[in-house]
Order: structure tokens, then sequence, then C-alpha cells
């Protein structure tokens, strides 16, 4: 069986592996819920990237979002990238991995004036600007500390990702970016502004995309715009075509990152832009497929419908909850018995607080199992709910593991809370 994660992640000897780590004995070491990533599976992922970018000007800004811990941001620091970041604290997490502030962007559409100072005085590379607001607000935010800040236009290509509308950022619609239409004037109005430096276009249309076309429609709404705005005499000095390129969770085939590059540097070839600087913001392709979730079943309830209770919940992973997300949940040590079909679902007081549906499992309690593709919007997107503590990370590069963040303990969920005094 060829696990989504393989070859890092798969079955070797009837029990499952992350590199050379069987996730049992992990499990035994560290408790569940237990994240376990795969160091290789990320640096393989980048390097897929870079690779078809070799030999043109380029930048490939991991979006942080997807998964921040510091010893993964290391990870993609130490192979070249940059971060694309949507916050003041993803930033100082940058900083606090040894990443470059001179390769990060700072997308999102609500900036604080205290987050665009932090990162002027950090010296990012550029600022992805998504309304004709922002511009104004960032250039009196940067002449005030007597900079300018280099920016570039979010825009917004209105072309359908085909993906969960939650996850969808490109249509006229969603709350990202400058509609297409206006951005000429945008353009006009910040090379107006004092405050402010033109250096790029940026776009990115949403997330799980498993298709080439709205990368392509996009790219060309992009040109169109570059070639309006340089004859406007605003040079664009790089363009940034985002992230989003879907994983498979469970039959999807989406294209590799280098089947896609492949078509974009055409287009761009076709178009005569092909010496232009590329930027890319990947999240989930380069971390989803490299981690699992490991969870433990605490009790099973058998009947009209089968439930396998287990310790991990919708606070630790919420992507079913939310988008009703299917993710791929295996046995650690598969049993050689009948399965049957199993609802796996947490602990959390919540009807929505379900892993998998209908799921064709031989376990008993005790088991551990492993939720697939978790390296990417789980950790980053988990909560206390419930008072849960979330729970440990550990990186496994080959045969040594390193964790990388310990397991939360319950006294520091209410640290910060105090008592009303009688
Ligand atoms: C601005 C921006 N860039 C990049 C990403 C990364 O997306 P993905 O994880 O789908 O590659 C996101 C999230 O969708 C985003 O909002
Ligand atoms: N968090 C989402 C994707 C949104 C990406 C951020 N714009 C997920 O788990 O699929």
């Amino acid at each position: 069986m060829n696990l989504p994660g393989s070859p890092w992640i798969a079955y070797t000897d009837g029990e499952l592996v992350v590199e050379d780590v069987p996730v049992n004995r992990l499990a035994d070491e560290y408790g569940t819920p237990l994240y376990v990533y795969s160091r290789n599976a990320m640096r393989t992922a980048a390097a897929s990237y870079q690779d078809a970018l070799a030999g043109r000007p380029h930048l490939v800004c991991y979006a942080m979002k997807a998964n921040s811990n510091l010893a993964v941001l290391q990870t993609f620091a130490e192979a070249g990238c940059g971060f694309d970041i949507v916050s003041g604290g993803e930033l100082a997490r940058v900083i606090a991995a040894g990443g470059d502030p001179g390769k990060v962007v700072f997308s999102g559409v609500g900036k604080t004036r205290a987050e665009m100072r932090q990162a002027l005085q950090a010296g990012v590379r550029c600022f992805n600007v998504e309304s004709e607001a922002e511009l104004d607000v960032l250039s009196s935010v940067a002449v005030a500390l007597g900079v300018r800040a280099p920016v570039s236009l979010r825009v917004n290509p209105d072309v359908d990702a085909k993906t969960h509308p939650y996850i969808s950022t490109g249509l006229k619609g969603n709350k990202f970016g400058i509609a297409h239409q206006q951005a000429l004037s945008a353009y006009r109005h910040a090379a107006a502004l004092p405050g402010l430096r033109v250096v790029g276009i940026d776009c990115h249309i949403g997330s799980q995309i498993t298709e080439l076309s709205p990368y392509l429609d996009a790219l060309d709404r992009v040109l169109d715009l570059v070639e309006a705005v340089e004859l406007a005499g605003i040079p664009i000095r790089h363009i940034d075509l985002g992230g989003g390129l879907g994983i498979t969770y469970t039959d999807e085939e989406p294209p590799e990152a280098g089947v896609l590059i492949g078509q974009l540097l055409k287009r761009l070839d076709e178009r005569g832009h092909g010496h232009r600087e590329l930027l890319f913001e990947p999240g989930r392709s380069l971390v989803g497929n490299a981690g699992v979730l490991v969870t433990e079943v605490l009790v099973l309830k058998p009947g009209a419908k089968s439930f396998c209770i287990v310790d991990a919940a919708m606070n630790d992973l919420v992507r079913p909850a939310m988008y009703e997300a299917y993710m791929g949940i295996v046995p650690c040590k598969p049993r050689h018995e009948p399965t049957r079909p199993w609802d796996v679902v947490g602990p959390v007081c919540e009807s929505g607080d379900w892993l998998g549906r209908e799921r064709e499992l031989a376990v008993k309690a005790g088991d551990r199992l492993a939720v697939l593709s978790s390296g990417a919007y789980a950790m980053t997107m988990a909560s206390n709910y419930n008072t849960r503590p979330r729970g440990a990370e550990v990186m496994v590069d080959g045969s040594s593991v390193h964790l990388i963040r310990e397991r939360e303990q319950v006294p520091q969920l209410f640290a910060g809370e105090k008592l009303i005094r009688r």
C-alpha cells in the first residue's frame, strides 16, 4: 500500500515508520496525541520547487501558517527558502528560527500598524498589500520611520480554483486581494505615495488546488496587469504566484510541483516574461504529507453505528470538523483480523468532533492509529478547547529523533488567568 507521504511514511516489517523510526516507539516515548514529521519529506518537497526553478531568479517562500514549528522553519531556512507570513507573531517565529527577514513576504488583509512597523524594522522583503486603504496606512507608517516600504499588490484575478469554498481566495466574492479591474489604479496610487516602493505583483487563488488550469488562468490575468502597469511607467520586479498546490489525502491526483512550475514557466516564456523573478508561497504541498498525527484508541463503542474513541480530537486536528475534510487513518501496527466500519471520534463534547467516518479498521483499545497528511494545518490550527493540552511534536531525520515541541501541561493553559479578589 502506497501511503500519502511515501516513501518517508510507510510500512516496514508490519509497522508504520516515519523514515527509519517506528511510530509506535515514538508514541511509547512521547505519548499521544503526537505529531510526527519527516524532515527529509520536507527537504524533498522544497527541492521539488527549487529544482524546477533552477536557472531562473526565484524565491520559494514557505507559507508558514501550514506548520510554524521553529524546527520546521529552520529546516526550510536551511534549504534556502524564504517565508510567507500573515502576522507579527509569524515574523517573530522566523527570526527565532534563524530565518532571514529579507526573504519574508508579508501577506494578509488586516495588518496592524504595529505589525507594519515591526516588519519594516526587521527589513522584510515585501508587503503583499490587499487593499487600497492599506496602501495609505502602510505609507504613513513607513514615512514616520523614515523608510519606504517595498510593496507588491495582491491581485484578486477572479479565477475559480475549484476547491472547498472556505479555502478559495481568488474569486471576486472573497475578501482577499484587490479586484483585477481596480489594480491599475491601485498601482498608480501606490507609486504616488511617499512611503512606498513598488516591487512586485502577487496573487494567491486558494488552497488544495488539484488542477493546473486555474493557475494558468490567474497567470494570464497577472501578466495582463504587469504589462498595463509597466506601460503606465511603474516597473514590476517580481511576480509572486502564491501557493495553494494540493496534496493527496485520498484519491486526489494534484500535479507535482515540477509539472505546475514547468507549465507556468512555459506560459511566462511564451508571453515574453521569462526573465522575471518568480516567487511562490507554498504551504500544504511542502509539509502536508510529511506528517502524521498519532493517537491511541481509548475505548470502542460498537453498535448500529460503531464509534472508535481516540485520544486526539477536533482540537488537535480541526480539518474534518471545519471542512468535512477526509484524512486517511491507518493502524500503526495492523492486526490481521476482520475489519468493520468505525467512526473515529475524539473525546471533545461536540458531535462535530470526528476525525474519520465509516473507516474499515481492525482495532482494539490501546492500539495506535495514525492520521495521515497531518503535517499541514493540524498543529497550527489546534486549540485548547475542553482544556485539552496540545500534543507534542517530533521531527524524524533518518534514524534521529528530535522532540521539537514539548507536550503542553494543564497548568500552562490557565497560567494567565486571574481569580477575582473577594
Ligand atoms: C497568501 C497565502 N499564501 C500562501 C498560502 C498557502 O497555501 P497552501 O498551503 O494551500 O499552499 C495561503 C493559504 O492558503 C495564503 O493565504
Ligand atoms: N487551513 C486550511 C486551508 C486554508 C489555507 C490558508 N489560507 C486547510 O486546512 O485546508
